[in-house]
């Protein structure tokens, strides 16, 4: 991906699923600006997730790493960090942007730090309060915020609490989530092609008038115990109601768990990780949605569904605080009474908490300012 005339060039760096999700938006602003040329590097944290949304958007990524081989997740923090610094050396951009709380965000701060290339975070500022919940995301998100230069925080919380640390306030800005804007193109996308992320229809069809419950679960700080305690009430939650409940795997290993326990119940489907376009189908189909992902929050909110939060806090209080989601824990009783409770009221109506859509075009206009400023107080 390379667009652009001048020489100011961005480097947006993405690994995972959510990031890749977060990071389209940004890099179509960022290129649509005209002043920037932007070049997108995969750092294979996630060798095929992202893939599908990568195509639909027609982003051919500058840098294609390969996943390092590491025997624990501080050992790919290391081998994404010297891949990535090898990219920055290639790439020698003026800004490199990293998006979230992930390895590969971390490891991009990093190698970028060491270059003296500024840092812009994408989703800056979201703290759960708890340094090992989620883990390891809040601590990398709080290690990012240390050496980055710009912060696109995602909420208004989000731009306070980094004040609150003492970031200096010009250099927070308050754009809404990314993943709203990527949400409405999808929505874009979905509603224009039939074909888009069709593979999820025939599981809707054979879901015929029964509500469906999506849920998913992937935090690596669960137990067993908690995994087992989750499975207890999706599996009450479908002897109790006559819905039909759909579980994408994240692809980990703790999955054995989940597919032991609910692969061969009557009405719950546990599928392999669906693309997004198909993802976003069947999240607009739901009643209800039971999960601990992130970006899940974010999506339910906006889309108006019911939520359950498979945690026990969350760095997304607006989604309680606007009633689209409740917090559960891995607690099968809670979750149950819960479930049941949302499936009797009308549904929490779509919210603009997140965001309005245009963040990325927030993000991509600070950017170029700033970079332009900073070209021409070089060349003066
Ligand atoms: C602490 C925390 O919460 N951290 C989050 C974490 O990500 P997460 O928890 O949101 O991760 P997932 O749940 O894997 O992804 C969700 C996305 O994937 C789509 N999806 C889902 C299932 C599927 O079968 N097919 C799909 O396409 C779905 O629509 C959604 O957009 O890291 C991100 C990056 O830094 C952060 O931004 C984000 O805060």
């Amino acid at each position: 991906m390379s667009r652009g005339s001048q020489s100011l060039s961005v480097l947006v760096v993405a690994g995972t699923r959510p990031e890749i999700i977060k990071l389209v938006p940004v890099v179509q602003a960022l290129a649509n600006a005209g002043s920037m040329r932007v070049r997108f590097c995969h750092s294979g944290q996630h060798e095929e997730l992202g893939q599908g949304v990568l195509d639909a958007a027609g982003i051919v990524p500058d840098e294609r790493l390969m996943r390092p081989v590491a025997p624990d997740i501080g050992a790919l923090v290391a081998g994404l960090t010297t891949s990535i610094g090898a990219a920055l050396d290639r790439q020698r951009p003026r800004a490199v942007v990293v998006q979230g709380d992930t390895a590969t965000a971390l490891a991009g701060a990093m190698a970028a730090f060491h270059r003296q290339i500024p840092v812009a975070h994408v989703e800056a500022g979201l703290r759960s309060g708890h340094i090992g919940r989620p883990w390891p995301e809040e601590g990398y998100r709080r290690m990012v915020s240390r050496i980055a230069h710009w912060h696109f925080a995602p909420t208004r919380a989000a731009a306070q609490a980094l004040v609150a640390e003492g970031i200096d306030e010009p250099f927070v800005d308050h754009v809404g989530n990314t993943v709203i804007d990527a949400l409405y193109w999808a929505l874009g996308r979905i509603d224009a092609d039939d074909t888009l992320g069709a593979d999820i229809a025939p599981l809707l069809a054979r879901a015929g008038k029964r509500p469906i419950v999506l849920a998913t679960v992937h935090r690596r700080e669960l137990a067993e115990g908690d995994l087992r305690a989750i499975a207890e009430g999706l599996r009450a939650l479908v002897a109790r109601e006559k819905v039909e409940l759909v579980m994408p795997l994240h692809p980990r290993a703790e999955n054995e768990v989940l597919r032991d326990l609910l692969g061969r119940v009557p009405r719950i489907h546990v599928v392999e990780p669906l693309g997004y376009f198909a993802f976003l189908r069947l999240m607009r189909a739901s009643r209800l949605i039971v999960s601990d992902s992130g970006g899940v929050q974010e999506e339910a909110t906006a889309l108006g569904r019911s939520l359950l939060v498979l945690r026990s806090e969350t760095e997304r209080p607006e989604a309680v605080m606007t009633g689209t989601a409740r917090l559960v824990g891995a607690d099968p009783a809670l979750l149950l009474d819960e479930a049941q409770a949302a499936l009797a009221r009308p549904a929490p109506g779509p919210s603009h908490v997140f965001g309005d859509g245009q963040a990325a075009e927030r993000i991509a206009s600070r950017l170029a300012r700033d970079l332009l400023a900073r070209e021409m107080a070089l060349t003066a």
